[in-house]
């Protein structure tokens, strides 16, 4: 049996393993129009401690891959496990919880009835009080959930996810609906659990909800992993970066016309562009050569590299082919 404690999640034991592992995980729908392959083939360990968003567009696989996660559905083929243990056996024993896009609430109860009348289902539940108070809902225990605006029911079942302290949390696209206070709200929370010890894994649409809130992105299309490593890697890795100097004032027009034909011959700009200050700008893929070659060829001063931002990356990376998944953290040649 799994011991609980109010104040957060079951310590990891080393002979649990990793919070999360799948392996060669696949989901193949049947409908009347045919199979629908919803999962082609996910290989994914996350460590105990780590927060981690699933990034991708409508239909990539990340609700499917998170219910066969929580035992919602069995994989077609390959092997889930969490904390060593079948999805089902980890719920069972309060290792791991969730927030679902819906779930049913009981709307003629209020909020702090709804909390007590599930934290009865559990042995060891967090204190009803201490819950609410988490999920920021103190000032509304009596409200009725039918009165309750969408990002208040969804915090309310944030609540419930945390009765039992599980050491896995798992949100699918838990702001959904959420205005950008109530979204900034509950990431602040979440911060909080995060800092409790408790493994977060969230899906979300929202490039910056992944940006500021996970250490870890996992961008997923069309059934793959297609990108795994902390947001700059993914940043870099599908942006290239900019390097941008001033280049030295003593140069006469023909001097300063002559350094930029060299730049664009450089094997490691792909772009070269520069304003009348003299401040040019390089769309490296590698940024080291480029800022090297400005420094000491070129006598530049007051350089800055800058990766691309997030948005970029997404794009670029989810409308590239899906049938390479690559590691983010893995040196890679970056594409022009
Ligand atoms: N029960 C089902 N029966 C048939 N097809 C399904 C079923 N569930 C999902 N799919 C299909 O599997 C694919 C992946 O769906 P999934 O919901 O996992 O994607 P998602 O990344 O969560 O998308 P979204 O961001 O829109 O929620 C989609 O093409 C979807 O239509």
């Amino acid at each position: 049996m799994t011991t609980t404690h109010p104040s957060g999640p079951t310590a990891a034991r080393p002979s649990d393993g990793p919070a999360v592992a799948l392996r060669s995980l696949t989901k193949t729908f049947r409908t009347r129009a045919g199979e629908v392959t919803a999962v082609r083939g996910i290989d994914l360990t996350i460590q105990p401690g780590e927060v981690v968003a699933v990034l991708g567009p409508n239909g990539a696989g990340k609700t499917t891959t998170l219910d066969m996660l929580l035992g919602l559905t069995d994989p077609t083929s390959g092997s889930v496990e969490v904390f060593g243990l079948a999805p089902r056996r980890a719920i069972a024993t309060a290792r791991v919880s969730a927030v679902l896009q819906t779930g049913g609430l009981l709307h003629d109860l209020t909020v702090a009835e709804t909390v007590r009348l599930i934290a009865s289902t559990y042995r060891h539940p967090a204190p009803v009080d201490d819950v609410l108070a988490r999920a920021g809902l103190t000032d509304l225990a009596s409200r009725l959930v039918s009165k309750c605006s969408g990002g208040e029911q969804q915090r309310l079942r944030f609540a419930l996810a945390l009765l039992p302290e599980p050491d896995l949390l798992v949100l699918d696209e838990p702001t959904a609906g959420m205005d950008v206070t109530a979204r900034r709200d509950f990431w602040a929370t979440m911060h909080a659990e995060a800092a409790r010890g408790r493994t977060v894994v969230f899906a979300t649409h929202y490039l910056e909800e992944a940006d500021q809130f996970a250490d870890r992105i996992v961008v997923v299309a069309d059934g793959l992993v297609i990108a795994d490593g902390t947001t700059a890697e993914i940043r870099s890795r599908a942006s290239g970066r900019t390097v941008r100097a001033t280049l030295p004032e003593t140069l006469s027009f023909e001097e300063r016309h002559q350094t930029l034909v060299a730049l664009r011959r450089h094997p490691g700009a792909a772009s070269v562009t520069a304003d009348d200050s003299g401040r040019v700008a390089v769309v490296a893929t590698d940024s080291d050569a480029v800022a090297r070659v400005l420094l000491v060829d070129v006598g530049a001063h007051d350089l800055e590299v800058v990766t691309g931002s997030l948005d970029d990356a997404f794009v670029a990376l989810t409308s590239a082919p899906t049938s390479a998944p690559t590691d983010a953290s893995a040196p890679q040649e970056e594409s022009r």
